[in-house]
């Protein structure tokens, strides 16, 4: 494919293409909020499943950048064909460039996480490479998982339980003006609540594991976590009382039974909970669009970003600093999102947002940067009326 210049089309929250400098120059961003690195690189493997985008791209930058870490990056993204590449894509070529530039040899694997075939290869490539594994980050989002097991595949949906739930929301008309609108999600089946378990939950994580242990390739002192998320009361009717946190309840019963297996090799498996982020996984949550647009009304640059708070999950799961656990056992990185100051001025704002008030009450430009800046879009730097290439190559393992 020559060079042409790629412009965002879409609708809603989904853009069809991505743009290739805008990716890489979002990830240039991302490595400069990380602080120096520590004096001495740990050389620890890790293995990040999920590495293009939202929480575990930033966990594979903090690691690289602050920490030296090598291993493999593991995610499921499309190639150039007649669209661009998805984002995921161009984002792993701007990874796999840093991970070049800090010495480090880390991979890329293009694939469904699901599969066993994927952990075969992934595991081959850790034993051959590296003999042992120390931390494993699982942070996928996916809309749908096949058990190789069986074949069956499963949706994931994202419901509330038991009764129908109206929720404010932001959308973008086409000229870009923000707009406020009621949206009304009717509860899911007990089915659908099931299947959203098997894809959300902690089953493909725990073969994760299970894979490792069986290879011998857990090293003594193996850390596990799997990104989780609590959020506001403003959206618990949709989220955490919803299918997609009854697939967090599953994940964190989960962490548990991995915690408890692994202690024997002075392991360690844990629940991540993290702020609320623009990611695709999220805007695709009806009322997440408005309620992290007020977040970031009320918080501004407190608001801690994916990289910031991936930075404090490696001090922590190095040992630089100490874990900061709650009672039920779980890593908190969101304690800065569930402030009750910032929780009341949220809802205070929140109650008060009128169609006519709302670009004052909630930062809906932000909001809509952030989230075109996940297609590589409205980065500043960037010269969008300059034809790029979207044709490229993933990066070879070196
Ligand atoms: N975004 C938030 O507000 C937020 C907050 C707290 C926790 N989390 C959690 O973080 C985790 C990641 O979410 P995100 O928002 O960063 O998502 P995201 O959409 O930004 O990224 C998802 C990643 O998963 C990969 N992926 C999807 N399907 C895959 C598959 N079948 N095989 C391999 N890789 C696959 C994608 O390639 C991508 O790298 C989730 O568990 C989510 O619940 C998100």
């Amino acid at each position: 494919m020559a060079a042409r210049v790629v412009s965002p089309t879409g609708r809603g929250f989904l853009l069809l293409d991505a743009h290739p400098a805008g990716c890489f120059r979002s990830v240039a961003d991302m490595v400069a909020q990380i602080p120096a690195p520590q004096r001495q690189p740990s050389k620890l493997t890790a293995l990040i499943i999920g590495s293009s985008a939202g929480y575990g791209l930033a966990a594979t930058l903090a690691g690289l950048v602050r920490h030296g870490v090598q291993g493999v990056g593991v995610a499921f993204e499309r190639p150039p064909g007649r669209r661009t590449a998805t984002a995921g894509w161009y984002r792993t070529i701007a990874t796999d460039a840093v991970a070049a530039e800090v010495g480090s040899d880390f991979t890329f694997v293009n694939a469904d996480a699901f599969a066993d075939t994927t952990k075969d290869e992934v595991l081959d490539l850790l034993q051959k490479r590296f003999g042992q594994v120390d931390v494993l980050v699982y942070s996928v989002a996916a809309p749908r998982r096949t058990d190789p097991r069986t074949g069956t595949t499963f949706q994931s949906v994202i419901k509330p339980l038991g009764q129908a739930h109206t929720t404010r929301t932001l959308e973008f008309d086409a000229d870009g003006t923000a707009a406020l609108r009621d949206v009304t999600a009717i509860p899911a089946g007990e089915q659908e609540a099931a299947d959203t378990v098997q894809v959300m939950g902690g089953e493909d994580w725990s073969r994760w594991v299970t894979a490792l242990q069986d290879r011998g390739l857990l090293r003594d002192g193996f850390r596990t976590v799997a990104l989780s998320y609590i959020g506001s009361g403003l959206t618990s009717a949709i989220y955490r009382d919803g299918t997609i946190g009854a697939a967090k309840v599953h994940l964190e019963r989960t962490a548990k039974e991995l915690d408890e297996r692994l202690a024997g090799h002075g392991g360690r498996a844990l629940t991540s909970v993290n702020g609320a982020a623009v990611t695709q996984a999220s805007t695709a949550i009806p009322g997440i669009a408005l309620y992290v647009s007020v977040l970031r009304a009320v918080l501004g640059d407190a608001l801690q970003s994916p990289v910031e708070q991936s930075v404090q999950l490696w001090d922590q799961l190095t040992g630089a600093a100490p874990l900061d656990l709650d009672e039920q056992g779980r890593l908190r990185l969101d304690r800065w999102e569930l402030d009750p100051a910032v929780q009341a001025a949220v809802a205070e704002r929140w109650h008060a947002i009128t169609p006519a008030t709302i670009a004052e009450v909630a930062d809906v430009d932000w909001f809509r940067a952030q989230f075109r800046g996940l297609y590589g879009f409205d980065v500043p730097g960037v010269d969008y009326a300059a034809p790029v290439d979207p044709d490229l190559e993933w990066p070879a393992s070196r």
